[in-house]
């Protein structure tokens, strides 16, 4: 088994109840519907939303992901994860590209700790599809819509799922450091932590499950798992649901102290580049990478719907990307009040 994959760039994702959040929308435009009378299309949140702004959008977006796919593809897992991070902090709203100011004490999300390893070329991909669609429809697009666009190809460029997405979203206004390790998952929370955030974000049991098979891709560095191969819970001993052979072949990479921080493992150990259902079926095996992936097996409310996506690749390929539309109609802004439409997707304006 060959598990070491160590890349020089250093390198972390959100959600809302569809549902509510449709009734408060619905409300809202009832509500606005009367009194103002003329229909606003920019107030919707739909697959056509650009059609007449900025109708080329998706080729746009696409010419940028299908690029770097092929030049760096660690670009696929570390956008999709940008998206993950971006909806559960703030809603999906592009908060987490803003930079820190320099000199502030005030940082942004992206330098919270749990964003520190968001691998650079997330960011990359949206920067430079930014300035291409910039360059065509000024102006117009939100920075939140095309990493929204961004991490539906990438999913469909390793091999996944393509599904449309819907645009509509607005930039936030707000993006606090301090706001961000409350949102985001711990590779060590057990299934209840992990639902009670995902239930918080409007998120069901199945949504968790399905939407964790992103695991598929990508890597994970030492520190996320390392208590996993050494002193599991404070017992001193490795985790008893780690594969033998895995655990070896992690620990040789992932020593308990002092190994080089920089070295990743796949959380896919069979496919780490292409975007299938094997996630499920390492699950099954033991070979799942955190002790987060691995708990989804172990507990009785979850194992089922493991097993059943282990056996079905389309019935994950479409639960999957129903869930990342669901994941990306959380916390959705729309207008100036709330919102705003960034130039430069690192800046507020
Ligand atoms: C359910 C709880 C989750 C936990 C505890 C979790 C935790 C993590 C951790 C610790 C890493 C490794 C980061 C690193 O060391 O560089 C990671 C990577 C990743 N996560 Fe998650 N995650 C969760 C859910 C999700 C979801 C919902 C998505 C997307 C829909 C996602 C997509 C990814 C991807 C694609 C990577 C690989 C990134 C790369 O290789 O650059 N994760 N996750
Ligand atoms: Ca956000
Ligand atoms: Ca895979």
């Amino acid at each position: 088994m060959s598990v070491p994959y160590s890349f020089s760039s250093s390198s972390s994702f959100v959600a809302l109840s569809i549902y509510s959040l449709l009734i408060i929308l619905d409300k809202a435009a009832f509500c606005l519907a009367k009194p103002i009378k003329t229909a606003r299309p920019n107030r919707q949140f739909s697959v056509d939303y650009y059609a007449k702004s900025c109708p080329q959008l998706e080729q746009l977006v696409a010419s940028v992901t299908a690029q770097q796919f092929q030049e760096a593809p660690v670009s696929g897992p570390a956008t999709i994860r940008l998206f993950f991070h971006d909806c559960f902090v703030e809603g999906c709203d592009a908060s987490i590209l803003i930079k820190s100011k320099p000199g502030s004490k005030m940082l942004a999300e992206r330098d919270a700790e749990d964003n520190k390893d968001l691998r650079e070329e997330g960011f990359e991909t949206i920067r430079k599809a930014k300035a291409l669609v910039e360059s065509k429809c000024p102006g117009v697009v939100s920075c939140a819509d095309i990493l929204a666009i961004a991490a539906r190809d990438y999913v469909h460029l390793a091999g996944g799922p393509y599904y449309k997405v819907k645009k509509g979203r607005w930039d936030g206004k707000v993006s606090m450091a301090s706001r961000v390790s409350s949102n985001i998952p711990q590779a060590n929370f057990t299934v209840d932590q992990q639902l009670k955030l995902f239930n918080s974000k409007g998120l069901s049991l199945e949504d968790l499950v399905v939407l964790s098979g992103a695991h598929t891709l990508g890597f994970a560095h030492c520190q996320h798992f390392v208590s996993r191969l050494y002193d599991f819970r404070g017992s001193k001993q490795p985790d008893p649901a780690i594969d033998p052979k895995l655990l070896r072949a992690l620990r040789m990479y992932c020593p308990h102290y002092g190994g080089n921080i920089d070295i990743v493992a796949p959380f896919d150990v069979t496919t780490p580049f292409s975007f299938d259902h094997a996630y499920y079926g390492n699950l099954e095996s033991k070979l799942g990478l955190l002790a987060s992936d691995q708990a989804l097996f172990l507990d009785p409310r979850t194992k089922p719907l493991v097993q059943s996506l282990a056996k079905d690749k389309q019935k994950f390929f479409q639960a999957f990307a129903l869930a990342m539309e669901k994941m990306g109609s959380t916390g959705v802004k729309r207008g100036r009040k709330h919102g705003e439409k960034r130039k430069d997707c690192s800046m507020h304006i």
